[in-house]
């Protein structure tokens, strides 16, 4: 039976996040995750997560200045990329948080993809002695144009080469959807290296409930591969969250 993580991203955003996360566990969530929590007393969250019993599965890497999407795969960036892996290592090992997805940023070419695995590997390096899964995430063109990370066989690529334990892949099955397709083969085939998985309906990206994916087929799907870790419900209500809800009770 799938369980269910809430991205505090989008749902509940409008609510600080140590209450977004006691809404997620009252609405019957199973853990949570963020995208940029920095502004959060780190020991109100982890309070907030101990009261609620949940865990935080995972955060991301500052993006930088606006308009940018992240630093790590910027040439000539590299210190200040490293500086904001830092930020984001210490705040998940203050908040208890068990991933870091390290944003890449809008790069193409050869030295964007040296400078991408070379501070993957300082990101892995300090990630492992606090036992800190490294997440890299393929975003689809349409809302990123020029990210440097495109799809699931670039990322997997990149995995290969750097082999490091706590090197995985976010599979969010919205962007992956729309860049590359055959979801339920890519699931089966890119499992030993996926870290964690997100959805949303294609192509709006609310709530699972309607569009081209049919999630109930996808969930019983990642079931059957024996994945039992909660799904990241990362899509956008477009209001209030809790009348979009209806979906984790037809999905489960
Ligand atoms: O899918 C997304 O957009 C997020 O998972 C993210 O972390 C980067 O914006
Ligand atoms: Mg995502």
């Amino acid at each position: 039976m799938p369980r269910f993580s809430a991205n505090l991203g989008f749902l509940w955003a409008e609510l600080p996040l140590p209450q977004a996360i006691r809404a997620a566990a009252k609405a019957g969530f199973d853990a949570v995750e963020c995208h940029w929590p920095f502004d959060h007393d780190p020991g109100a969250v982890r309070a907030a997560l101990t009261e609620a019993g949940l865990p935080m599965l995972g955060l991301n890497t500052l993006r930088g200045k606006p308009g940018e999407n992240g630093l790590s795969a910027l040439p000539g960036r590299e210190a200040e990329a490293r500086a904001e892996i830092d930020r984001a290592l210490d705040y998940a090992a203050a908040t208890g948080c068990g991933a870091v997805h390290v944003m890449a940023g809008f790069a193409q070419g050869a030295d964007a993809a040296s400078t991408f695995n070379d501070n993957l590997r300082y990101a892995c390096e300090r990630a492992a002695d606090r036992r800190i899964v490294i997440l890299i995430e393929p975003l689809n063109h349409h809302d990123a144009p020029g990210y440097f990370l495109r799809d699931a066989t670039q990322a997997a690529g990149i995995i290969a080469a750097l082999d490091r334990p706590n090197l995985r892949l976010m599979f969010d099955c919205y962007h992956l959807q729309i860049m590359q397709g055959d979801l339920t083969r890519r699931l089966r085939d890119l499992l030993p290296i996926i870290g964690h998985i997100q959805f949303a309906a294609v192509p709006d990206r609310g709530a699972p409930d309607h569009g081209e994916l049919d999630y109930r087929h996808i969930f019983a799907a990642i079931d059957a591969m024996g994945w039992d870790r909660p799904l990241g419900a990362e899509y956008k209500p477009g209001g209030a969250t809790e009348p979009t809800l209806g979906w984790m009770k037809t999905l489960r």
